[in-house]
């Protein structure tokens, strides 16, 4: 690309522009934290240079890496002397995201104008936020190994240029024309401040002037008698470009045949990238204090993808390629280790801090659950961390937790799946549970599915849905049997049920008389065999089941609706009684939150009912 020499204009993609917008636009309090967004830029591109220069000496900088902040009365600018940019560089990361997720974010963004800073953090806009306080932004550009340079400039307004420029050594300076409001960002005591509160260490000297601004230490090997909570915080925000507090840091030493130090925290936040289907972990992963990879899922596994942080090891072999490094024996055992460790910290806080724990789960509880499936030689210690939302208790149990308070003739461990954990609590298949005092675990994560697909049993009592199959409630014995002493003097269904069958015909499976059901008339189950109620709902609507299963259509012996249809099917079906069954049907369906299955047929026989009951 270096026989462009014109200047050229560019538009910002859309979302870019958008953003910008937002962000310039916004009501914010500690707008400061674009100098920490830029200054981690800075120390990501000596990062980048320090590693590339383990194969080619010739790249590494004559002096030391530095970051170098300048002022006058108008202008901040930033410099390093890092891996710099070229043409195709800048192009494809300083006028787009290349990031997931950015509609979600813009879209929480538009909702929340007065948190945009702690949004942007969060997201890692990094590099924009520089338009909080420029009207201006320049970037002068030379990428390591490239004699090309080019100035990089914009408004933020729609558009920036690129044109070529001169620059004695690689590296990049960040020039930004302060607002008019933001002039105290040339003040070199604000600036000293900023640094001094939010990038105190990171790994390589920020200075202004002849003076180093922060410790420039890489804070992971000190002990930790000797880190404050405060600088724990500084370095996860610095690290992962975020604004919350951590809601757990791991920092571990392990010494022995293989040495490594981690230090990893667990955001108190969702970061927006946590679905993605890249997966990308966001630990960086450092040889002996040299940067080396952040993404690679070698080092945490995907389900622990929510962590932060780095590991370190002395121990690893520097100047192999990062290709080679992941096949590195060493790096698996440290992987080992460090998952191990975490889990293990997990279960302490789950035992110790319950409430906190939920929070935690909360956030992260769905992509921990990931690993029950992904690595089942730790299975055990991640169900061990598992919580579930129960019939029980407000409070999350955990299945051992479950297990112990199983009901005598209790042989299974029940739940009942769907999307949304409030909506399942008022599930009528759960009404004789509920009636018995027999716990039933609400999973309402998609994920739940999957790993149940391959985990059958806990400590050897198999898992069971309530709605598939026969809810056999009679062995249990119950907190009172109220339920059963009801059921002796139910009805018989059994002409309502030939009826019911006749009219019904193929679009239900059968028709029982039900086990489960205290207060309302019908549910719908899926028969033994059968595909679960909820599997079925998730694989149609990732179009992989076209047509769903017949279902079993149950009735509640016991109530009054059900009683009268049945003696009035002692004397024969008559047409009250065959739009009674589709109605009952759809009823059932309704609950499930399906449409009906005949909208149209559905409203006349409404009407046709309501006409008979008002007698219209
Ligand atoms: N000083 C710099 N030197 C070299 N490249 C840079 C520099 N500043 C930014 N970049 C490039 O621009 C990209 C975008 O930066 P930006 O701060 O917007 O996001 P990021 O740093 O990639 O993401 P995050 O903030 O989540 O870490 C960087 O990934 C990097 O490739």
């Amino acid at each position: 690309m270096t026989d462009v020499l014109e200047k050229e204009t560019f538009s910002f993609q859309t979302e870019v522009g958008q953003l910008l917008e937002i962000v310039a636009g916004s009501l914010y309090s500690n707008r400061e934290v674009f100098l920490r967004e830029l200054v981690s830029n800075a120390s990501d591109a000596c990062d980048k240079l320090r590693y590339a220069a383990l194969t080619d000496a010739s790249l590494a900088p004559s002096e030391g890496f530095a970051i170098t902040l300048a002022t006058d009365k108008k202008t901040l600018s930033i410099s390093d002397n890092g891996i710099g940019m070229n043409h195709a560089d800048l192009l494809e990361t300083l006028g787009t995201i290349a990031k997931s997720g950015t509609g979600a974010f813009i879209q929480a963004l538009k909702a929340e104008k007065k948190d945009a800073p702690g949004l942007i953090g969060q997201f890692g806009v990094g590099f924009y936020s520089a338009f909080m306080v420029a009207d201006r932004v320049d970037v002068l550009t030379r990428k390591a190994g490239e004699d090309a340079a080019w100035l990089w400039s914009s408004d933020g307004k729609g558009s920036f240029t690129i044109e070529p420029a001169t620059r004695e050594a690689a590296g990049t300076t960040v020039t930004l024309h302060l607002k008019k409001d933001a002039k105290e960002f040339a003040e070199e005591a604000r600036i000293r401040h900023i640094i001094k509160t939010y990038s105190e260490h990171i790994n390589f000297p920020v200075k202004l002037g002849d003076e180093t601004l922060n410790a420039a230490e890489a804070l992971w090997t000190k002990a930790p008698s000797e880190i404050s909570e405060d600088q724990y915080t500084e370095f996860y925000r610095h690290a992962s470009h975020a604004f919350d507090i951590p809601w757990l840091t791991i920092h571990n030493k392990i010494e022995g045949s293989l040495n490594h130090t981690s230090l990893l925290f667990v955001p108190s936040m969702q970061p927006f990238d946590l679905f993605d289907p890249e997966r990308k972990s966001h630990v960086k992963l450092y040889v002996n204090r040299v940067f080396i990879s952040e993404t690679t899922k070698d080092l945490v596994p995907a389900y622990l993808r929510f962590l932060r942080g780095v590991v370190d090891s002395q121990d690893l072999t520097l100047n192999v390629s990062r290709e080679m490094l992941q096949h590195d024996p060493k790096l698996a055992k440290i992987r080992g280790q460090v998952t191990k460790k975490v889990l293990s910290e997990f279960k302490k806080k789950a035992t110790k801090e319950p409430e906190a724990y939920a929070a935690f789960w909360g956030n992260f509880g769905a992509v921990l659950k990931e690993g029950l499936v992904e690595d089942p030689s730790l299975r055990d210690r991640i169900l061990e961390v598992c919580r579930f939302a129960t019939t029980g208790s407000e409070a999350l149990t955990s299945l051992t937790g479950y297990v112990e308070r199983m009901k005598e003739g209790q042989d299974a461990i029940f739940y009942i799946a769907g999307e949304d954990a409030g909506k399942l609590a008022q599930s009528p298949h759960l009404e004789g549970f509920k009636a018995k005092g027999v716990e039933v675990l609400l999973l309402s994560d998609p994920v739940d599915e999957f790993w149940l697909q391959h985990i059958h049993e806990f400590e050897g009592k198999p898992f069971k849905s309530i709605t598939r199959g026969a809810a056999d409630l009679d062995t249990i014995k119950g907190d009172a049997d109220k339920a059963d002493t009801e059921k002796e003097g139910a009805a018989d269904l059994s002409k309502l049920i030939t009826a019911i069958k006749a009219e019904l015909g193929e679009t239900v499976k059968d028709v029982r008389p039900s086990k489960r059901l205290t207060d309302s008339p019908v549910c719908l189950i899926a028969d033994e065999g059968d595909i679960d109620v909820n599997l079925e709902r998730l694989l149609k609507r990732h179009g992989q089941l076209k047509e769903g299963m017949p279902k079993v259509l149950e009735l509640n012996p016991d109530h009054a609706l059900i009683t009268k249809l049945a003696e009035r099917a002692e004397s024969g079906p008559d047409d009250l009684l065959k739009d009674a069954a589709h109605l009952l049907l759809d009823q059932a369906r309704i609950v499930e939150g399906e449409g009906p299955a005949d909208p149209a047929g559905f409203a006349r026989r409404l009407g046709a009912v309501m006409s008979r009951a008002f007698g219209a």
